[in-house]
């Protein structure tokens, strides 16, 4: 049984393919599950996936099966992911944001506007009770690199894991959002920095993956805690067959990158579905970016739903096989460690969630007991910071991870101390030549007036004694190095 839903959509024939290629179509639709699709040598397949989006299929269609779950899961604090699949010019795109984020009307609006809405309007349900926060950030994938759409200086976020947070984008950009209209705004903003580029298939065609991430915190004003969820939207970029396109040099280059991650994520779900039972699999979410990043998607720590989109066009049919066999792959994904089986996987998921909630809350209250809530977050953050991992279901463990970041500040306290004692010393010897240089001179002043006083030879012959060991001290003093 499938932990991920999984739907293909076949947007209407472009012109250039009514052009190019007439009507021919290679998908016989049957109800709103199955359909046939007939291959390049007139074979014919049967596909089945969770819901079947033809060509006169709407927006909110796709949205309502598809991602409301989803959305209203993440207000929950269950993390969420929908990723759109397909060849280059699909309606990957069209299906996230519609023909534009910003200037489309509502019935054309995508999967990204929808759920932007969905949230806020699951949270305005709740209002009362519980405080939502939602924050936003946009990333994507260009040449394996993960670049920050809201601050292209951050051309190059790092990937971390957690074991409480799971995958995380190092230092990424978050912004608040309070209002539907305002994250549209936002949105687009980030759009607008994306990398885009001309594909035969495509005018506008992405050349990097997009990931929208939605973090949707509540506090619970009574109980004072905070849950948090994850809503992640993934717009692919398109595979393309590099040799049909003639792409070269830079689109090349980009083309292969595309190529390169979405075959890593197609070996990762080959090695998700491959598996024996009961025995754990080497899956290679390292091997690409968007893998490491799609790996609690994936991996069945979180809710996950995969659009297939495909182009119906004869012309197209080795691609839209080739996507639907992908889609046929993902439905086979089964229970990984942290994954709970579709039938009660709503049920566990929130038990198990529950448990651990609650186990994490009754650890955190203790502290709260004694610390600052202020407090409680800077330990938290100095836990990712030191590296520090711990299943909150595990008191020992978080107990263990509190013993460790106290023993590293222990000793780097011991370190300071240490190094203050060196400075002193050396302060120390200092202040003591120092004291010896003052007595001579003073004794060198005292002789001098006596010289002047009394005329005398000896004394003139003592001076310049003196002044000659004197010299020398300074000499060896200037070689003494001074403590910074
Ligand atoms: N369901 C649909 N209804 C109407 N037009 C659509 C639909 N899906 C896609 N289109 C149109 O088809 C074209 C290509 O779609 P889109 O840009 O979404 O492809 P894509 O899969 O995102 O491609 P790429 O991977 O190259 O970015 C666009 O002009 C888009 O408006």
């Amino acid at each position: 049984m499938s932990n991920i839903t999984v739907c293909s959509r076949f947007r209407p024939l472009s012109s250039k393919e009514k052009i190019n290629h007439g009507d021919n179509v290679c998908v016989h639709g049957i109800d709103a599950e199955t359909f046939v699709f007939k291959d390049e040598k007139e074979e014919n397949f049967s596909f089945s996936f969770d819901r079947v989006f033809y060509e006169k299929s709407e927006q909110a269609e796709v949205y309502e099966f598809l991602a409301l779950p989803i959305v209203r899961d993440a207000v929950n604090a269950i993390n969420g992911t929908i990723i759109t699949y397909g060849q280059t010019g699909a309606g990957k795109t069209y299906s996230m944001e519609g023909p534009s984020v910003l200037e489309c009307d509502e019935k054309k609006q995508g999967l990204l506007q929808k759920a932007a809405n969905g949230l806020f309007e699951c949270i305005k349900s709740t209002e009362g009770a519980v405080k939502h926060t939602i924050k936003l950030s946009m990333v994507e994938i260009y040449m394996e690199k993960v670049r920050d759409l809201f601050d292209l200086s951050k051309d190059n976020i790092q990937i971390k894991e957690s074991r409480v947070q799971g995958i995380l984008l190092s230092d990424v950009t978050e912004i608040a959002i309070f209002d539907p209209a305002e994250a549209l705004q936002i949105l687009s903003s980030g759009i607008a920095n994306r990398a885009v580029g001309e594909t035969q298939m495509n005018m506008a065609s992405s050349r990097s993956h997009c990931i929208y991430i939605f973090t949707v915190q509540q506090g619970l004003a009574k109980e004072k805690r905070v849950k948090c969820g994850k809503l992640v939207l993934v717009d692919l970029a398109g595979s393309e067959k590099v040799e049909k396109t003639g792409a070269e040099g830079r689109v090349l280059e980009e083309a292969k990158s595309i190529n390169r991650s979405l075959s890593a994520l197609g070996n990762v779900i080959n090695a998700l579905t491959c598996g024996s039972s009961g025995k754990a699999n080497y899956i290679p979410y390292r091997d690409s970016k968007l893998t490491r990043i799609l790996q609690d998607a994936l991996g069945g720590n979180s809710r996950t739903a995969l659009l297939c989109c495909c182009s119906p066009s004869s012309s197209n049919a080795p691609e839209s096989l080739s996507t639907l066999r992908f889609g046929t792959r993902a439905q086979h994904i089964k229970a990984s460690p942290r994954a709970h089986c579709k039938e009660d996987y709503t049920k566990n998921h929130e038990a198990s969630h529950a448990t651990k909630y609650e186990l994490r809350e009754r650890i955190l209250n203790k502290m709260r007991e004694r610390m600052e809530l202020e407090d409680v977050k800077l330990l938290e953050e100095l836990f990712i910071l030191e590296g520090i991992f711990f299943d909150a279901n595990s008191v020992e463990e978080l107990e263990q991870a509190f013993e460790d970041v106290t023993m590293q500040t222990i000793s780097s306290l011991h370190q300071a101390v240490e190094d203050l004692v060196c400075t002193t010393e050396e302060l120390k010897r200092e202040n003591k030549a120092l004291k010896v240089r003052l007595a001579a001179a003073e004794r060198l002043n005292g002789l001098q007036t006596e010289a002047v006083e009394n005329g005398n030879a000896n004394v003139l012959q003592k001076i310049s004694d003196l002044l000659s060991q004197f010299v020398s001290w300074v000499r060896s003093l200037s070689a003494f190095k001074m403590p910074k």
